[in-house]
């Protein structure tokens, strides 16, 4: 399912003396399986892009068309379930959203609210839990017993519960260590192949764009002011700089190293592919 933007504007609290813009004229598509990620400073646009997604917002002016709803101002607030169940979504510390008394209830919430049986509703439960990289011994605990990125899991098996074809994650890492960042994004990649999601991410962190994301999009005070793969948004980092924007860590070692004299075309955008640049260079990796 394509979510296309057909010149996208936005304003909150139209017609009032606080009105603030939170979209200019965004025209884009993302493409179903993609993976796109979303970078921007903060107050960005970001957040009230994703918003469209599955119409939380409506546009102000244009129209957004998410596989064959077409959603523009005149749209009513009926009939949108189904797009809430197609495009699912994993909001900030989406954790504190958890109320149930068990994983179970939690995770079943959502399909019984869309009509599914206990037992449909049980058997889904039991499924996402699993997908999600958690034991089945969870379902019968509290969500609240269970450990900061355990419980974001349950929240996460709780959207993918309705079986969306997209799934929106606006910075799903964001408190979590290092180690629990990295099983998170590699879990996201996992959904991505085995369940043909298609993966938004809203994200700070350029190495995950880097290493997940085939499709970037760039906002700037509520405009896309550029998108392309990660290779292309990473090619010039002075613009990126100039837009408050940072590189992938192999990006910017190589930056430095180019410095000091090292040549890196193109510019790495993983420490692999520095690696693998870099050896010949200081008379490693001679294959005789
Ligand atoms: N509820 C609101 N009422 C009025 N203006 C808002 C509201 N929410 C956001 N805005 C404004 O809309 C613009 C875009 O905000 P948005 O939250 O989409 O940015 P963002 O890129 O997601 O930022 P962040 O990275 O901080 O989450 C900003 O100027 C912001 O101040």
């Amino acid at each position: 399912m394509d979510i296309t933007f057909d010149h996208v504007s936005f304003t909150y609290q139209a017609g009032t003396p606080f009105a603030g813009e939170g979209l200019r004229d965004v025209s884009t598509t993302i493409s179903d399986h993609s993976y796109t990620a979303i970078i921007g400073h903060t107050g960005s646009g970001k957040s009230t892009l994703l918003q469209h997604l599955n119409a939380l917002l409506k546009p102000t002016s244009g129209s957004v068309t998410i596989g064959d709803r077409v959603i523009t101002a005149e749209t009513n607030n009926k009939n949108l379930k189904p797009l809430r169940q197609k495009v699912g979504m994993v909001f900030q510390f989406a954790e504190n959203q958890l109320f149930e008394q068990t994983v179970a209830k939690d995770i079943a919430f959502g399909p019984k609210n869309f009509g599914a049986s206990d037992d449909e509703a049980a058997a889904l439960a039991k499924q996402m839990v699993t997908l999600v990289g958690l034991p089945e011994e969870v379902l019968t605990q509290s969500p609240f017993d269970l450990s900061g990125g355990q419980m974001r899991r349950v929240a996460i098996a709780g959207v993918l519960a309705m079986q969306p074809q997209v799934l929106v994650l606006d910075e799903p890492t964001a408190g979590l260590d290092p180690a629990g960042r990295r099983d998170m994004m590699t879990m996201f990649e996992r959904l991505h192949e085995t369940q043909g999601l298609t993966i938004v991410l809203v994200t700070h962190q350029m190495d995950d764009v880097a290493d997940f994301a085939d499709h970037v999009l760039v906002m700037d005070q509520g405009a896309l002011i550029k998108e392309g793969s990660p290779r292309e948004i990473f090619a010039d980092p002075d613009w990126l700089r100039a837009h408050q924007l940072g590189l992938p860590k192999a990006t910017a070692m190589a930056e430095q190293l180019m410095a000091k004299g090292f040549r890196f075309d193109p510019l790495p955008l993983t420490s692999d592919e520095l690696a693998d640049q870099l050896l010949p260079q200081i008379g490693g990796a001679h294959h005789e």
